[in-house]
């Protein structure tokens, strides 16, 4: 059976004149495509001295220009046996393929250079000047003749030469209407790396591919030439840097792929039309057997690249036949450099050389097929082409297109130019923000250093004023106790702890004194960082608005420090008061139980009278409910000034620690003197009275610290006299008053005469004053109080020598706390706390024997009386508790 295979071009197109008739010169400029297939010639060399010396069989059989039979049959000579012709000489023998090629040309062994030329690219050269890029390369196994058909010899110059010959002849014969540019390169592709045979070096070039020019060679030598004779001397030193070796199949075998491209430039004359072509002339190694070409080391590893490359190719051409949509070429150097050839905008024509001995069988088996196939490859190609006038419309538009572009490209800038501008005044911005947040926040760290310290000291300030009231408070009843108790033992109990208390009381004053004034240097360092922090915020705010969180931030945090500090001090004054309660809970506790017990006595001993049963019961009663627990929901504004105080921390006005028994300041009770309010005569309601308040009017038993430092507590019983005037007058007064004041000369020898601001005591004053008729001047109105002075009340006593003279009255009884210092009597002067009067006889009994020194009659005496009355019920304890918690 025989296979063909048949060039599908053939019955399309009705052969090469039909191609030829595709190819419109075009005279509009504009570029116009053509399909068109690879252009195979098939050349067969004719049988080398080594064939023939083998005398190996022929195995390409050319039939006509365009057809041969590979591996035809053999003409056999009949064979006779017993005269019998027989069918088989050789039953061994393979049978011949007798495969039928036809392809666009096929030369004969006898065939030349300028043969082949004509049919191969002599044609393409027209299409060549027409404006389409042309290619031609050659294919076969090594020593079929390719290098011989590309490059000749000085006798046979190969198809190259003869090329440009032909091609300067057909530039000199468009000389009149064109005029040609040419330049050639000349490359070679050895084991995959490309290098310039024009200007020989030892380093590659790269290879570059471009979507509008195809591969190009980095860095290649371009050399413009004006002669054909030019072309070969230039061919010649090419040729000779080019890689070369001998192998067993061929002498002077090209052991690299050779590259050589001419680049023509057309402009028309008169249409100015330009068309700038490409030819590539292409001399590829031979593919090679090891088997045949014998090579080992450098020459073997060739041979493997150069099959490796023609591998490659042989891929591109059975997918570029194929029609495949992905075609190898960047497999190897070769078919990058041949993509343009094979499937890309280019007439090509490929040459296969065979050689016709049976020798290269498989090789030309090959080639054959390979050149069948290449046959296959449909090409789209067209016209190079840049029409004269339509360059210039083209250089009108790519004027305008870069105009535009410049345009674009100058918006582009100057709003880059305008972020760049943007972004600085964001960085200026930014750095400004920044700047002010850490200048509040520098200014912050000293405000809240100091508003700490501030807030601690105030707290402080806080927590000792409670201690101070708690321990006044419980002062008070000690005092109470002291004065009212008719033990002894209790009375001795209660003086030892006066002393301390007084020291204490001191202490206090100094302490709240040296408080008040840190507070007072805190709070103007404060305030002056807090003006500071306000300002800078405002100044912060008008610049950079966006500060307006962080502002408020940073004064939260400060009301929250405040909260925070104010917590904390209220955390601390409830565990003092709760300290407190529960002392004063054991107390109420154990007090009705006592007083059950005592009363009990009383009546056991028939001594309860019908007044103190009722007291007792009463008393017991109000112990009962004072045990019931009665919760209020009475809000701050009820509490009184002292609490408020207590619980708050207020930083924009710092006060002093308000005195709970003083509301005046410190300055107005030193300059002033003491209004005594009394109980009056009638003392056994007592409990019933609303307890002495504020505006400096002082209760009963509240000790009082004079501008002299003694500290005297108030009785009911007597009057005292506050004076201001020197002794000389006080004395004058006991004179006056004769010996119903017997302390004033007791007390008058320990006080300071120099002194007007001593008080002294005048015991039984008012019994004295009742004997003399007293001319009161009703003009002023009485005012008690310590708030002011002058308004007291003044009377005008005439005393023995009926002169009557001014005296300041003071209802009650200032007794002077502080013991006498030495030389006190040994025996005691009589101040608060000793169970001794000034004249050293015991209190009650003093009383008894004034009452008797004085005559005083039984109605006179209801104070005294009065006094013991007072003194039992204000030994009871709930009395003070219940006055101070009204306060
Ligand atoms: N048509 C021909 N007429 C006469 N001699 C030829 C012809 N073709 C080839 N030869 C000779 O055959 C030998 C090998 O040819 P050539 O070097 O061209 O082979 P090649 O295919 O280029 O081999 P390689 O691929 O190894 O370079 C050369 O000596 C050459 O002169």
């Amino acid at each position: 059976m025989v296979k063909v295979e048949r060039n599908p071009r053939l019955g399309a197109l009705g052969g090469p004149k039909a191609r030829g008739q595709s190819s419109v010169p075009s005279r509009s400029g504009s570029t116009q495509n053509m399909a068109a297939n690879i252009k195979v010639v098939v050349r067969v060399r004719p049988p080398n001295p080594k064939e023939m010396e083998l005398n190996s069989r022929v195995v390409i059989d050319v039939v006509d220009d365009r057809m041969l039979v590979f591996d035809p049959k053999e003409e056999q000579l009949p064979f006779y046996h017993q005269g019998v012709q027989q069918p088989n000489r050789n039953f061994l023998k393979r049978p011949n393929k007798e495969l039928k090629f036809v392809f666009d040309n096929v030369c004969g062994v006898n065939s030349s250079n300028q043969d082949v030329f004509e049919t191969t690219t002599k044609d393409i050269l027209a299409s060549l000047m027409d404006g389409y890029n042309c290619s031609v390369f050659v294919y076969g196994a090594t020593g079929a003749g390719k290098t011989f058909t590309m490059i000749g010899t000085q006798e046979n110059p190969g198809i190259t030469y003869l090329t440009m010959e032909h091609l300067f002849y057909s530039m000199n014969s468009f000389e009149k209407e064109r005029e040609f540019d040419i330049s050639v390169s000349y490359i070679e592709v050895y084991n995959e790396n490309v290098f310039d045979l024009l200007k020989p070096s030892k380093t590659p070039l790269q290879l570059r591919e471009d979507n509008k020019y195809g591969v190009m060679v980095a860095g290649i030598t371009l050399k413009s030439i004006k002669t054909s004779e030019e072309l070969l001397s230039m061919l010649e030193s090419g040729n000779k840097n080019r890689t070369q070796h001998p192998t067993d199949a061929n002498a002077e075998s090209s052991r690299s792929h050779a590259v050589f491209q001419v680049y023509i430039t057309m402009r028309y004359r008169i249409s100015s039309q330009v068309r700038m072509v490409k030819l590539s002339m292409i001399d590829l190694a031979g593919s090679e057997r090891a088997s045949a070409t014998g090579c080992v080391g450098q020459r073997f590893k060739e041979g493997a690249n150069i099959n490796r490359s023609l591998l490659s190719l042989g891929n591109c051409i059975n997918k570029l036949a194929d029609g495949g949509s992905y075609v190898p070429y960047r497999d190897s150097k070769l078919t990058r450099l041949l993509k343009d050839s094979l499937g890309g905008n280019c007439k090509t024509v490929m040459i296969a050389n065979v050689s016709p001995s049976s020798l290269s069988y498989e090789d030309t088996y090959n080639t054959l097929k390979y050149a069948a196939r290449a046959n296959k490859i449909q090409l789209s190609i067209k016209k190079n082409i840049v029409d004269g006038d339509v360059r210039h419309s083209q250089y009108v538009k790519l004027n305008e297109e870069l105009k535009k572009k410049v345009k674009e490209l100058e918006a582009k800038l100057s709003l880059s130019s305008l972020k760049t501008v943007a972004r600085e005044a964001d960085l200026v911005k930014e750095k400004a923000t920044k700047d002010w947040r850490r200048r509040i926040l520098d200014e912050e760290r000293s405000l809240s250093a100091l508003e700490s310290q501030l807030l601690s000291l105030m707290s402080c300030q806080r927590v000792l004023s409670l201690r101070h009231r708690l321990r006044t408070r419980a002062f008070s009843h000690v005092v109470d106790l002291a004065h009212r108790s008719s033990s002894d033992g209790m009375e001795q109990v209660c003086t030892e702890d006066i002393p301390r208390q007084e020291r204490a009381a001191e202490s206090y004053m100094k302490q709240s004194v040296q408080l008040d004034t840190k507070i007072l240097a805190a709070w103007g360092h404060y305030s002056d960082c807090r003006k500071k922090m306000d300002i800078l915020c405002t100044q912060a705010l008008a610049n950079c608005p966006e500060l307006d969180d962080f502002v408020k931030l940073i004064k939260l945090q400060s009301q929250m420090r405040q909260t925070e500090a104010k917590d904390k001090l209220n955390k601390k004054l409830l565990v003092i008061e709760n300290d407190e309660i529960n002392a004063f809970a054991d107390y109420m506790c154990e007090m009705p139980s006592m007083l059950k017990k005592l009363y009990l006595t009383l009546k056991g001993y028939d001594k309860a009278t019908p007044a103190l049963t009722s007291e007792y019961l009463d008393i017991m009663r109000k112990a009962k409910s004072a045990k019931a627990i009665s919760w209020s929901d009475d809000d701050s504004e009820s509490c009184d000034a002292h609490f408020k105080f207590l619980t708050t921390l207020d930083l924009d006005k710092p006060s002093s620690i308000p005195d709970f028994n003083l509301t005046r300041n410190k300055e107005e009770i030193i300059n002033s003197t003491i209004d005594i309010v009394t109980d009056s005569d009638d003392l056994t309601d007592i409990e019933n009275r609303e307890p002495v308040v504020d505006c400096g009017m002082k209760r009963k038993g509240t000790p009082i610290k004079l501008a002299n430092n003694e500290t005297i507590i108030i009785d009911d019983s007597f009057e005292a006299l506050d004076t201001t005037r020197t002794m000389s007058s006080a004395k004058k007064i006991k004179k006056d008053i004769g010996d119903i004041a017997p302390d004033v000369e007791n007390y008058a020898s320990v006080i300071d005469p120099k002194d007007l601001n001593s008080t002294f005591v005048l015991a039984g004053k008012m019994e004295a004053l009742k004997k003399f008729p007293i001319k009161s001047e009703p003009i002023q109105p009485v005012k008690k109080g310590l708030s002011d002075r002058t308004n007291t009340m003044q009377r005008t006593v005439t005393f023995g020598d009926n002169k009557a003279r001014p005296v300041k009255p003071v209802i009650g009884k200032a007794v002077a706390f502080r013991r006498p210092a030495a030389p006190a009597p040994a025996q005691g002067s009589g101040g608060f706390g000793s169970t001794l009067s000034r004249d050293g006889t015991p209190l009650q009994r003093n009383v008894q024997e004034m009452r008797s020194k004085t005559n005083v009659t039984e109605k006179q005496s209801v104070g005294f009386k009065a006094v013991r009355a007072r003194e039992r019920v204000q030994t009871h304890p709930y009395s003070r508790p219940n006055a101070f918690s009204r306060r």
